[in-house]
C-alpha cells in the first residue's frame, strides 16, 4: 500500500532531464581525477560501476554541484550546479554511503525542513510538508525524534526523505546501501525503484542496476564502457574476476 502511494505521487514528476559534463578537468590534491572528461546522461536510470578509486564519487560530487571543476562545466537540466547553488538544490539531490556524512541536525524534523526554510519557506509550512513526507513513508511521529537514536537504515531513510523534500529532478546515489542488512537494502531499493526522479546510481551491487536503462563503467577518470546493462555488466564482472584472481595488491 505504502509503495503504491509513493509511486502514484512520484509518477506526476516523470521527466528525463539531461546531465551534461563538458570537458572536465578536476584534481583532488595531487590526483588529477578528470582530465578532459565529457559525458551526457539523459536516461531515467543510469548505473555507475568501476573499481575503487576510479572516480565514481568525485563524479557524483561534481554532478551534485558539491565540487566545482577546475575547468569545464557541469549542468543538470541547464542549471550550472556548482555556481547556481540555489537552483541546484531543487534540481539535484545526493544520497551518500554514510548517512552521518549527510545529516547535520539533531532531530528528524530539523533535517527534513532545513532545505525548504533555507529557500524562504515558513517554518510552519515546511513542517506541514515534512509531516506529509513522514506519513508517506509510514513514519508519522518521527518529526521530533532524535536522529541519534535511529538505526543506520533509519538514518538512511531520513536522508532519502530529506532529499525528496526538495523534489529534485535527479538523485545521485553514492553506494547508499553499503553496510545495510539485506531486508533494509531490499526495502530502500524498492522505494528508490518506485521514484520517478532520474537516478544515477553508483554501486558495487550489480543486481541493483541490471534493469537500468544504461550503465557506465569508469576507469581512471574515463569511460571504459558505456551501454545497456546486459552489454556492460557481464564484461565488467568478468574483468573484475580476472583482476580479483591476481595476487598483487600493489594496485589496490
Ligand atoms: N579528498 C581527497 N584527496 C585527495 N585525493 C582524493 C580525495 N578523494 C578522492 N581522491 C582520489 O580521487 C580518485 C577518485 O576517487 P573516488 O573517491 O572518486 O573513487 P571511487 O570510484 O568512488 O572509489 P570507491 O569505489 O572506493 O568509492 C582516487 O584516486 C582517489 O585517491
Amino acid at each position: 500500500m505504502q509503495m503504491q502511494h509513493i509511486q502514484a505521487d512520484e509518477a506526476k514528476q516523470a521527466l528525463v532531464v539531461p546531465v551534461v559534463l563538458e570537458n572536465i578537468r578536476y584534481a583532488r590534491e595531487t590526483t588529477q581525477v578528470f582530465d578532459g572528461f565529457s559525458l551526457r546522461l539523459d536516461q531515467r536510470r543510469v548505473g555507475v560501476v568501476g573499481r575503487n578509486g576510479s572516480g565514481k564519487s568525485q563524479l557524483a560530487r561534481l554532478i551534485a554541484g558539491l565540487a566545482a571543476p577546475d575547468q569545464g562545466q557541469v549542468t543538470v537540466n541547464g542549471v550550472a550546479v556548482a555556481t547556481d547553488r540555489k537552483a541546484a538544490i531543487s534540481t539535484v539531490g545526493i544520497l551518500f554511503q554514510n548517512p552521518d556524512h549527510q545529516i547535520i541536525f539533531p532531530t528528524v524534523g530539523e533535517e527534513l525542513t532545513f532545505g525548504l526554510t533555507a529557500q524562504g519557506m515558513s517554518r510552519t509550512q515546511a513542517r506541514v510538508q515534512a509531516e506529509q513526507m513522514l506519513d508517506r513513508f509510514g513514519r508519522s511521529g518521527w518529526f521530533d525524534r532524535s536522529v541519534h537514536g535511529l538505526s543506520q537504515g533509519q538514518r538512511h531513510l531520513v536522508c532519502l526523505m530529506a532529499v525528496l523534500m526538495m523534489a529534485p529532478q535527479v538523485i545521485v546515489l553514492d553506494e547508499p546501501f553499503a553496510g545495510l542488512d539485506l531486508a533494509t537494502t531490499l526495502r530502500l531499493g524498492r522505494y528508490l525503484d518506485g521514484l520517478e526522479q532520474n537516478l544515477i546510481h553508483i554501486t558495487h551491487d550489480l543486481s541493483a542496476i541490471e534493469a537500468y536503462d544504461r550503465v557506465i563503467w569508469m576507469e581512471q577518470g574515463q569511460l571504459r564502457m558505456d551501454g545497456p546493462p546486459a552489454q556492460v555488466l557481464p564484461v565488467y564482472e568478468a574483468q573484475m574476476r580476472d583482476w580479483g584472481g591476481a595476487d598483487d595488491l600493489a594496485d589496490l
